[in-house]
């Protein structure tokens, strides 16, 4: 076969080969020898492991649909727990242990902050979320619904607007960094005298800081600085002060902006906001993770008719009160999330001609990627204290979080980094993780960063697994069942009761609603108050604005408080998010029906036919989501059980599907390379796609959407080469 290339007992396509042996390899200290013969080493020892591990998945799965089969949700509690018990899906009890995780950067251990996601295929996108780790607020407030129209944002400057933006920030300065006496909106002037920030007020009068030490530095001449730099809760502020700039010109202190440290850490991610089928596109996906750790990625950037490169932004360089020169990371911390034990990829094959597991090669390739930053090659650092940071999604219980251990123990030996090198992040986004999350995080106890509430995974696992229960809830009022709200608790109580504070990050999950920013400031303001260290955004402007709530509480402190309150049930966990003898209308299905079908249809044809792998879809109500492979676990599931329950016909779901393909048709149709799926039904791959992963939802392994949305990805690729990718 003329594209694999024969390498020992492996068979490993030209494309990866190339890469590996031509670009990534050279300057790791690793020969192409002992890569391959590694790499073959670990597939020959943990692909019978791995299989084994999805099997025991099914294997408690039919034992749960059995069980419902006989009872639907009709049960005692601890009748239920004690047949979970027996089955080995809920684990025994864990001891009390802490973990012991080494050399973690302070963006994970000491600080609290934003996590933005982006998918590491899209070099534009990567190269903007690594540089959000600063952002400005002015353009976040003004670009955005935040706190005014979203539609007045657009177009010429609009000074009304501008003044209102200003008058936020400068309300947020005297909240956050307050002057000893009047306001941030009264001074006509900043500068430092003896390493203190000296205020000048319109009336005259000097002040200062409230707290002094709430000065962390400034840039240009500390008697008129181009920049002051301020610190709270860990987090800095930048005034950037010039009064020839537009801006700065009309502000009686002459601030152009306030930019904010927002994205401390970044998720370059390889799993469910990428679509890649084959070694094409890992490629693709690994030579930009390549970029951003050599610290060379560039994109060409077109904007007004204007082209410019973008690249990762430098460190930026201050002087301190005391007037010593010193630099803040310029970019956000950079994480990779691999894909999870489930898919594997036809890059490489073994001998018998098998695709290797797609979460072994991932994890070879990332981190020997990865030893360029850990030997500083290139020109920027990434992690200051020589770990490499690797987020591991949908793992199922202790035994699985073993394995990635057993894993990256491996893979450290083959590529020569010192043991626990490798730092995990844990996904607690499949239900028996959730229900043993402190005996998985005991297997990974030297090595973990990072527990997260992937919420949109979790809510398709648990529509899955009691699938036979009976109907599911509505969509939205998952979000406040009782299951999801226990679990998110029970999640913070773990991670602290095993010593995360200090060493790794207690993580919140996404917002989805990318234009909903004013949604999002009052809202996600209760993930940091439920005690997480970080949680997810969509957007550098997500980022900025999230930041804000990091200023207004003290993460350590919330945590102090719940550990003392103790408020977390896990049983609650247990209870089904099954609608008893439903009294749903006929509108309200046929409601719920639209929705979930033009999510499917909107994200899954973008999927198939152009390769990208996260979208903005409008819902029915016209609100923008943020659409990937898991919150298309979740409607394909939904649809699922509603068909299995009979809810609704296998009709009705056809005729719904074929009236919101034409809504889709109608979104996309500014879309030259876009192909109406109304066009021919039968002949159309998104829509083939979507049919299969709701008419064959139950079939698939825990509701995953992977192996039906590669399939036909691979299909297309085939027919149409030259079909975008992003
Ligand atoms: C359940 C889970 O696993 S969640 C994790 C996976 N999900 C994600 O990673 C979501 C990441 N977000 C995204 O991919 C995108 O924001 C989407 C697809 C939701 C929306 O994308 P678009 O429709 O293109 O956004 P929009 O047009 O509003 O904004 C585009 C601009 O914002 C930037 N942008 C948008 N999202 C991001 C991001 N996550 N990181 C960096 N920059 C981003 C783009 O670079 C672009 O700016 P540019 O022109 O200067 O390059
Ligand atoms: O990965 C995140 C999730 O919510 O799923
Ligand atoms: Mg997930």
């Amino acid at each position: 076969m003329k594209d694999y290339a024969t390498i020992g007992n492996l068979r490993v396509s030209v494309l990866l080969q190339r890469f590996v042996e031509d670009e990534a390899l050279p300057g790791t200290g690793v020969s192409a020898a002992r890569f391959w013969s590694g790499l073959e080493a670990v597939l020959t020892e943990l692909i019978p492991r791995n299989k084994a591990l999805l099997m025991r998945r099914d294997e408690l799965q039919a034992h749960i649909d059995e069980w419902h089969k006989q009872y639907e949700d009709d049960f005692e509690p601890e009748a239920y727990k004690a047949f979970l018990r027996e089955i080995g899906y809920l684990e025994a009890e864990t001891e009390a242990f802490e973990i012991g995780t080494r050399r973690v950067d302070p963006e994970i251990g000491a600080l609290a902050g934003p996590q933005l996601v982006v998918p590491v295929s899209n070099a534009r996108y990567a190269l903007n979320a690594a540089n959000a780790r600063w952002g400005s607020l002015y353009d976040a407030l003004y670009g955005t619904d935040a706190i005014l129209d979203a539609a007045a944002g657009v177009g010429s400057y609009d000074p009304a607007r501008g003044e209102r933006v200003i008058a936020f920030a400068k309300a947020f300065l005297d909240r956050t960094v307050p002057l000893k006496e009047g306001s941030h909106r009264e001074v006509v002037d900043y500068g430092l005298i003896e390493g203190r920030l000296v205020a000048s007020m319109s009336d005259g009068k000097r002040t200062g800081l409230r707290q002094a030490d709430k000065l962390a530095g400034y840039r240009g001449e500390s008697i008129r600085p181009e920049a002051v730099l301020l610190r709270n809760n860990g987090l800095h502020i930048e005034l950037q002060l010039d009064r020839s700039h537009p801006i700065g010109a009309s502000d009686p202190a002459g601030v152009k902006d306030v930019l904010l440290e927002a994205a401390l850490t970044v998720i370059m991610d390889c799993e469910d906001s990428v679509a890649a089928v084959d070694a094409e596109d890992k490629v693709h996906v690994y030579r930009n993770w390549l970029g951003l750790m050599q610290g060379d990625l560039e994109a060409i950037i077109v904007k007004q008719g204007q082209s410019s490169v973008r690249r990762l932004h430098s460190d930026r360089r201050y002087r301190s009160p005391s007037d010593a020169a010193f630099e803040l990371k310029g970019r956000a911390l950079m994480l990779v999330r691999t894909v999870g034990h489930l898919m594997t990829t036809n890059a490489v094959l073994t001998a018998a001609g098998e695709a290797v597991p797609e979460g072994i090669l991932d994890a070879a390739v990332t981190g020997l990627i990865a030893k360029h930053d850990l030997l500083a090659s290139g020109p920027l650092r990434n992690s200051r204290e020589g770990s490499v940071y690797v987020v591991k999604p949908k793992m199922h219980g202790s035994e699985e979080a073993a394995f990635a251990n057993v894993l990256f123990d491996r893979v450290e030996d083959m590529l020569g980094l010192e043991r626990h090198t490798l730092k995990i992040g844990v996904m607690d986004e499949e239900r028996r993780t959730s229900l043993n999350l402190k005996a998985c995080l005991r297997e990974v106890k030297e090595r973990l960063i990072f527990i997260n509430t992937g919420f949109l995974d979790r809510t398709g696992d648990e529509i899955r697994t009691s699938m036979e229960a009976g109907p599911m809830l509505r969509k939205y009022e998952m979000k406040t069942s009782p299951w999801l709200l226990a679990y998110e608790r029970a999640n913070v109580r773990v991670g602290l009761d095993c010593g995360l504070p200090g060493r790794a990050q207690i993580g919140k999950g996404m917002w989805a609603m990318p234009d909903r920013m004013a949604d999002m400031l009052a809202q996600k303001i209760g993930h940091v108050e439920s005690g997480a260290s970080t949680a997810w955004v969509p957007s550098p402007a997500a980022a900025v604005l999230h930041a804000l709530h990091y200023h207004q509480v003290d993460v350590r402190s919330a945590q102090r408080r719940i550990q003392a309150e103790d408020r977390s049930c896990p049983d609650e966990m247990l209870r089904l998010p099954v609608q008893r003898n439903p009294a749903w209308s006929a509108e309200d299905i046929q409601r719920e029906l639209d929705n979930n079908a033009q999510g499917i249809l909107g994200y899954v044809v973008r999927w198939v036919e152009h390769g990208v792998g996260c979208s903005k879809v409008p819902d029915i109500g016209g609100v923008g989501l943020m659409e990937d492979r898991a919150t298309l676990r979740i409607s394909s599931q939904h649809m699922a059980n509603w068909l299995r329950h009979g809810v609704c016909s296998a009709e009705q779901v056809m005729e719904t599907l074929k009236r919101m393909a034409l809504v889709v048709d109608a979104q996309n149709e500014r879309d030259p390379l876009y192909r109406p799926m109304s066009a021919n039904y039968s002949q159309s791959p998104g829509f083939q796609a979507a049919c299969e992963l709701i008419f064959q939802g139950i079939e698939q392994p825990n509701g995953y959407t992977e192996p039906i949305l590669h399939r036909h990805r691979i299909e297309v690729k085939q027919m149409r080469p030259q079909g975008r990718s992003l």
